[in-house]
């Protein structure tokens, strides 16, 4: 039986954690996809989640913000419960929250700074149908200047669909920045890039993480990026947390076998230890 998980960061108390997660499950159906997750995350740390194929990272990421309900379990995102929450005070807490992930859901015939501009809409009232034409100036140079930031200024007029991948996932980035988020979610915003682009696009979320001191929790199956942009490492395997350390203190061979496939290794042990 795996060991109990610890709630990490224990120096923190629970008001002062950008996110807790106490005692998170999740099923489809039958099928238990985890059980008892426990997770805190610090204001302003990096926060790495490993695991193989289908051990339920994306699950968990959507569980945060309940794009995915759980079934037991709660969830504070900077003190706020998110679970058991009203539809208004979820609204209000996902508007804090910048997702960035995979599929990066931009529209493809309109300019980067158009998909930019929509951004803001999360977190100010009026048409949510702005066009970058139609949007105030204030908002256009704020778009513009999120679009600066992620080195794409002199791409803000050009459709989405003719820039590259790449490309395309910094514009979300800059989408995600007019959020101005309390907390970045983004899973595996490194996939579905070749590895020069997938290491920029890890660089810049930690870049702007470590910059506004935003805590950054990821997903990725890249154990490079992991070891080089995440303070702390949590480990997936069979429905629990069964790694959760930070990333200096850990044995690069421990970490390779949550890149390996599931039930490769048989049940593994837990290790649990705080900064
Ligand atoms: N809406 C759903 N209904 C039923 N099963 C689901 C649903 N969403 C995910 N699953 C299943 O839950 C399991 C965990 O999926 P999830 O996408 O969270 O895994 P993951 O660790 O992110 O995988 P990957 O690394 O391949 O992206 C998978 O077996 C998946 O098929």
């Amino acid at each position: 039986m795996a060991a109990p998980q610890t709630h990490t960061a224990a120096e923190s108390t629970p008001d002062e954690l950008a996110l807790d997660v106490r005692g998170l499950v999740k099923r489809f159906g039958d099928r238990s996809i985890f059980d008892g997750v426990d997770l805190a995350v610090r204001p302003g740390e990096a926060v790495g989640i490993i695991g193989a194929n289908g051990t339920g990272k994306s699950t968990l990421l959507r569980c945060l913000v309940r794009l995915t309900e759980p079934d037991a379990g709660s969830v504070r995102i900077l003190d706020r419960l998110v679970t058991g929450c009203d539809a208004r005070a979820l609204r209000r807490i996902r508007a804090g929250v910048g997702f960035v992930f995979q599929r990066h859901n931009l529209v493809g015939r309109l300019s980067a700074l158009s998909n930019v501009v929509h951004g803001v809409q999360s977190r100010m009232s009026g048409p949510r149908t702005w066009s970058q034409a139609l949007a105030p100036e204030k908002v256009r140079r704020e778009a513009l200047e999120c679009l600066d930031q992620v080195g794409l200024a002199d791409r803000a007029l050009q459709a989405v669909s003719s820039l590259s991948g790449g490309q395309s996932q910094r514009v979300a980035v800059a989408r995600m920045l007019m959020q101005q988020p309390r907390l970045i979610l983004a899973d595996e915003p490194d996939a579905s890039l070749d590895p020069k682009s997938g290491a920029e696009i890890m660089a810049l979320l930690f870049r702007i993480s470590r910059d506004t001191c935003t805590p950054l929790v990821f997903v990725s199956h890249h154990m490079e990026h992991v070891v080089r942009f995440a303070d702390r490492v949590v480990g997936l395997e069979h429905g629990r947390i069964s790694l959760n350390v930070p990333v200096r203190t850990v044995d690069p061979e421990r970490l390779k076998r949550f890149f390996s496939e599931p039930g490769s290794e048989g049940r593994p042990q837990s290790e649990t230890v705080d900064a």
